[in-house]
């Protein structure tokens, strides 16, 4: 299957801002989960969709007040039940880095793992380290949940 990304912008605003006057880490968090779980929902559906893993992210530069944000969207991977998301955030004007996240969505009915019947098949060089590195992340995930019990 080929997936097209999801591009969702963003305008920092005051009330996004922490205390050094730069987006809050927390506000960037909130909209790389929500632009990953849109692109997850999009081939499922929302209220099948919960999700289970944010990966990290490394915020790479301050975000000044009125800055314009891109959050460009794919799923990567797909499992039996999981659907691994990719997002890159960039300046929307100037295309300049600002930061990248990995996150593992699942998809339920009521409350329990099901088979979303969704394959992914890499066909570019980029596609295919992204569907590798989502793939590692799933299952490196998975290892840390069955160690937690
Ligand atoms: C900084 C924060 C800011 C937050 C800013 C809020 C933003 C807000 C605005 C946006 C809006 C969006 C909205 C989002 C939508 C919710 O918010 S959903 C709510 C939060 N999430 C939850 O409540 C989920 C709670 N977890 C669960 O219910 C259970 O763990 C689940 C998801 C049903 C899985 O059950 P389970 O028995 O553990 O699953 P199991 O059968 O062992 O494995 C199922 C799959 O999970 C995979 N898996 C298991 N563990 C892991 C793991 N640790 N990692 C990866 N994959 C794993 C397995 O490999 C398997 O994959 P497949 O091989 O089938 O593909």
């Amino acid at each position: 299957m080929q997936i097209k990304p999801i591009i969702i912008h963003h305008m920092v605003k005051g009330a996004d801002l922490n205390h050094h006057d730069t987006l809050f880490a927390g506000r960037g968090a909130e909209w790389l989960v929500e632009a990953g779980f849109i692109a997850a929902a999009s081939l499922t559906q929302p209220e099948h969709t919960v999700c289970l893993n944010i990966h990290g992210m490394i915020f790479t530069r301050p975000v000044k007040k009125g800055s314009l944000l891109k959050f460009e969207t794919r799923i990567v991977y797909a499992g039996r039940t999981s659907l691994v998301a990719y997002v890159r955030v960039v300046f929307s004007q100037t295309d300049e880095f600002v930061v990248e996240g990995f996150l593992t969505f699942i998809h339920v009915i009521d409350g329990k793992p099901i088979p979303h019947g969704i394959t992914i098949e890499p066909a570019t060089p980029d596609e295919y380290t992204l569907y590798e590195k989502g793939k590692h992340l799933k299952e490196q995930g998975h290892q840390s949940t069955k160690k937690i019990g």
